[in-house]
């Protein structure tokens, strides 16, 4: 287990600027995910602390000691990469025990059928030992590429989309045990992602990449509640936060405002005091979401349990000013807001 930092890093392909003088520092037994959108430089970074890429500028950081110019072996990271990179030709037994029967390694086969049977236990594989790595769906093929990560004790792991080519169901269950097993192990893990849902209930931390540079580094809960910019706020939540003009009706914005944005659950729907109308557009009784239109804006709303609306209905809603989050023209935020600790539940 080691901690990671990383400091002024640039990586260019040709003219593509990939990363741009980010900083990052990771703490020993995090759980650390990047998350942005395809193309942020998520997969770069990984690589680059892999050592996989040569930064054009910065310098990364083990544990305090600078391993910038460390080969990959000697950095001791296990990757795991999106789509499972197993031996076709050797069996799960043997695709899992590789890294421990390295040269490198050449841990006692007493201990390899320990570790193996261990790891297999873990990821629920343990009666597909003895088949080829082909014949295994791929929800079994990536529970091995996982497991040969985990058979050795690295300093760090590099995940990258390891569940994106999953099912639903399967994603869900490896997500809850990929977090147990860390949590278990007090391992330092730095988990790629684009996907909102992975990052919220797997991350200690979250760092929000867009285009190369880092937005934003916090814990769900600090990302979800005071995001730094509209666009980090647009990455967590869903519905997707409202964003509205500043000036549109019933906001009480303050002054240099261009977007007002609230959450769905935020909205809420009844007749009050400097309640609007608006038109219902869609409405999901299985997930009680609506959408709302006034003035050509639509607006997603959570509805209570019991209620039902069709679309063509007319609703009142109303937008607690103390809920908004309100952003000026470069889209940064202007005013902090009381968190709330049920939002992220
Ligand atoms: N080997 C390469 N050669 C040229 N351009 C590259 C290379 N690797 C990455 N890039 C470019 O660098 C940018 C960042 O790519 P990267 O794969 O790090 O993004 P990402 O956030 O991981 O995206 P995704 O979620 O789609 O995997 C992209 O514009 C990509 O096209």
């Amino acid at each position: 287990m080691a901690s990671i930092s990383i400091r002024g890093m640039t990586k260019r392909f040709g003219p593509t600027t990939a990363i741009e003088g980010i900083d990052l520092d990771i703490q020993n037994g995090e759980f650390f995910v990047l998350l942005g959108p395809s193309g942020a430089g998520k997969t770069t970074t990984l690589r680059l602390i892999a050592g996989l890429e040569r930064p054009d500028a910065g310098q990364i950081f083990m544990d305090g000691q600078d391993i910038s110019g460390h080969f990959p072996a000697a950095r001791d990271c296990a990757f795991v990469f999106q789509q499972y990179s197993l031996y076709p030709h050797l069996s799960v037994y043997d695709n899992i025990a590789f890294p421990l029967r390295s040269p490198m390694r050449k841990t006692p086969e007493a201990k390899v059928r320990e570790r193996v049977h261990e790891v297999a236990s873990l990821l629920h594989i343990e009666s597909k030992l003895e088949r080829k790595a082909t014949a295994l769906s791929g929800g079994e093929m990536q529970r091995v590429a996982i497991g040969r990560a985990l058979v050795r004790s690295p300093k760090v792991f590099l995940m990258d989309e390891p569940l994106s080519s999953l099912d639903a169901r399967l994603r869900e269950e490896l997500r809850v045990e990929l977090r147990s097993i860390q949590k278990r192990t007090g391992s330092t893990v730095i988990y790629v992602t684009h996907d909102q849902v992975e990052a919220t209930t797997m991350a200690d931390r979250i760092g929000i990449l867009e285009k190369g540079k880092v937005q934003q580094v916090g814990t769900p809960m600090e990302i979800y509640e005071q995001p730094a910019t509209l666009q980090v706020a647009q990455r967590l939540g869903s519905p997707v936060i409202n964003a509205l003009p500043a000036d549109w009706a019933g906001l009480n914005s303050p002054t240099g405002a261009v977007h007002a944005a609230i959450r769905p659950e935020d909205v809420q729907v009844a007749q009050l005091d400097g309640a609007l109308a608006c038109r219902v557009i869609e409405a999901s009784l299985l997930k009680h979401e609506m959408v709302v239109e006034r003035d050509g804006i639509e607006i997603h709303v959570h509805t209570a349990p019991d209620a039902v609306f069709h679309p063509g209905d007319t609703v009142s809603i109303r937008c607690d000013s103390s809920r908004c989050l309100y952003f000026d023209a470069q889209g940064l935020r202007m005013n902090d807001r009381p968190v709330n600790h049920a939002s992220l539940s």
